[in-house]
């Protein structure tokens, strides 16, 4: 039989990881000689992994990503996975966001001597990783050098990193934060040839995408290695309290995603169910009935109907999504947020013409959607808007991988509930409470103790997060900073300044052909997988990465 190489798999892979970066979509795998192949570019999946692209991805190995942007710009030169030459020939993709970022750009330049080449916190933790294993100082190294390269990289780099790196010719690796804030987990197949295939990504989607089974989540502070002939992993973080992102269930992971043990589908069926409880009270306070429920699609739907199912009142899809158009929350500048709402959704005048109707969406973040959508309601007749949101509100910065670095940006900053009607033009604003939302989740692995909620809370379970960085990070990264950086990013790549797609011949990689890069700044990828010869079999372990 034959086996399908690693970057097939791997484009196909992060296909089903698209909504959790639309910025760029990145490859790189490795072949015989341990030799790498590189297709990276801003665009969406199918954009950047044509046909060519594909077959130009040679090896059993590989490592991918999609990008969302939460630091630097929307660069190509910051699309990943990243590389670096030495020592051994590393690929490194991540999924998060690193706070101590000025510390450790400062100690690569003065300490570590290693140039770095962009604003991206991924880059640096490469680098980080390369420099732990630099100080072996040996030839060829071993899974002991490694776990301890990963331990110290633990306690030296602040923040959320579910990350997967591949050494040339040696393996795959994967690991995640000490906090377990952003998710990944690893999954095994039967080789085509009687091997063992291995699969990591940051969703169990991919694996049942691919045919792998046995979805295993990485524990926090766990790293995993994957050599040709051998698993091996370990816990190499100092034990911190285990809290991953509640906002994966919110909003950010698929549906039929299982994350933590917790299905993503069946968190958000609750959702709706607590809302609804809720939402009894509120109504009955404010002395109003509604007529009708209607999800603003996509990502509410799921707790919509069963909020609608919990209050007994119809549930009808009064808007429509275009299907062709993306997640707008992910996308990089407001401008362009805000006209992809109307692009995205359009209203059903028969639903809305003369019903209180309830508008139920899966978070109020910067109130880009629910303005809009507001408006769009009343412009096709509704009587009365009642908004209500299965998360609490938003009012603080996320610094662990999703971008609301600014919380002068989010709609709930600084605003009571009543305020918070009144800007988005509803009647009424109805918001799940934060133990409903935990216990929407919680209840379906009672052994996870806390979530990270930081954005509801403003409470930061890494260290390092005080008033002094979130000053920094919001003067940073707010949207007119965001758009500045990203106007360059756009104009480099007009330039056709360092393509980056090619094969990765030592320090020529990364100057490859640039024709291929696309001037789009708008989308984002990330994944990995690797399928390399076992002892006993010529073509049989595969071990692939879906990153981000
Ligand atoms: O208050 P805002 O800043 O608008 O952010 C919140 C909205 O953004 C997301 O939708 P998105 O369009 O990204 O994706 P979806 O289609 O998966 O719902 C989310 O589901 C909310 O609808
Ligand atoms: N969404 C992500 O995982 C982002 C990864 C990394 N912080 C970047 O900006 O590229
Ligand atoms: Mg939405």
């Amino acid at each position: 039989t034959q086996t399908t190489l690693a970057g097939t798999e791997i484009a196909e892979g992060l296909s089903l990881l698209q909504h959790r970066g639309q910025d760029a979509a990145g490859i790189v795998t490795c072949g015989s000689g341990g030799r790498f192949y590189q297709v990276k570019a801003n665009g969406m999946v199918r954009d950047v992994f044509d046909a060519p692209a594909v077959a130009g991805l040679k090896g059993w190995m590989g490592v991918g990503h999609v990008r969302y942007p939460t630091a630097g710009s929307s660069a190509h030169a910051e699309a990943q996975p990243f590389y670096v030459n030495s020592p051994y020939g590393i690929v490194f993709a991540h999924n998060g966001n690193i706070v101590n970022t000025p510390s450790l750009r400062q100690f690569l330049d003065v300490d570590a001597h290693r140039h770095i080449n962009t604003d991206s916190d991924s880059e640096l933790l490469l680098n980080i990783l390369a420099n732990n294993l630099q100080k072996t100082g040996k030839f060829r190294i071993n899974e002991e050098d490694i776990f301890t390269a990963i331990g110290d990289l633990t306690r030296s780099c602040i923040g959320a990193y579910a990350c997967v790196a591949m050494i040339a010719g040696f393996g795959l690796i994967v690991f995640r934060d000490p906090n377990g804030i952003r998710p990944a987990g690893i999954a095994t197949r039967k080789g085509a040839r009687g091997g063992t295939d291995y699969l990591v990504a940051s969703e169990s989607v991919v694996a049942q995408g691919l045919g792998f089974t046995e979805w295993e989540d990485v524990k926090a502070g766990e790293a995993i290695i994957i050599t040709r002939s051998n698993i091996s992993r370990r816990q190499v973080a100092t034990p911190q309290a285990f809290a991953p992102d509640i906002f994966e269930h919110v909003y950010f992971a698929r549906p039929d995603s299982t994350i933590d043990g917790i299905s993503v589908y069946r968190s958000r069926m609750k959702m709706g169910d607590l809302l609804a409880e809720t939402v009894k009270k509120e109504l009955a306070k404010a002395n109003l009935e509604i007529d009708v429920v209607i999800p603003v699609p996509d990502t509410s739907r799921t707790a919509a109907l069963n909020c609608a199912q919990a209050l007994n009142i119809p549930y009808r899809e009064g808007f429509v999504k275009n299907r062709y158009v993306g997640r707008t929350f992910i996308m990089p500048g407001q401008t362009q947020r805000r006209k992809n709402v109307r692009r995205k959704l359009n209203a059903m005048p028969e639903e809305f013409a003369g019903k209180t109707v309830m508008l139920v969406d899966d978070s109020i973040v910067r109130g880009t959607t629910s303005k809009e959508i507001v408006q769009m309601a009343k412009d096709v007749g509704a009587k009365r808007v009642i908004f209500a949101s299965c998360a609490p509100p938003i009012r603080y910065s996320n610094v662990y991988g999703i971008d609301m670095p600014s919380p002068h940006e989010l709609i709930a900053h600084g605003r009571t509930t009543e305020e918070i009607a009144e800007h988005i033009g509803a009647d009424l604003v109805i918001y799940q409470t934060l133990e409903d939302l935990v216990e929407s989740c919680r209840q379906f692995n009672p052994s996870i103790k806390q979530f990270d909620c930081s954005v509801f809370t403003g409470e930061y379970v890494t260290g390092g997060v005080d008033e002094r960085y979130l000053e920094h990070i919001q003067r940073l990264r707010n949207d007119n900073a965001k758009a500045k950086k990203n106007a360059q990013a756009v104009e480099a790549i007009e330039a056709n300044e360092g393509g980056c797609n090619g094969p990765m011949n030592g320090s020529d990689a990364l100057i490859g052909r640039s024709d291929s890069i696309m001037g789009l700044s708008n989308h984002s990828p990330k994944i990995g997988a690797t399928n390399m010869p076992t002892p006993n079999d010529t073509i049989g372990l595969h071990n692939s990465w879906y990153g981000q």
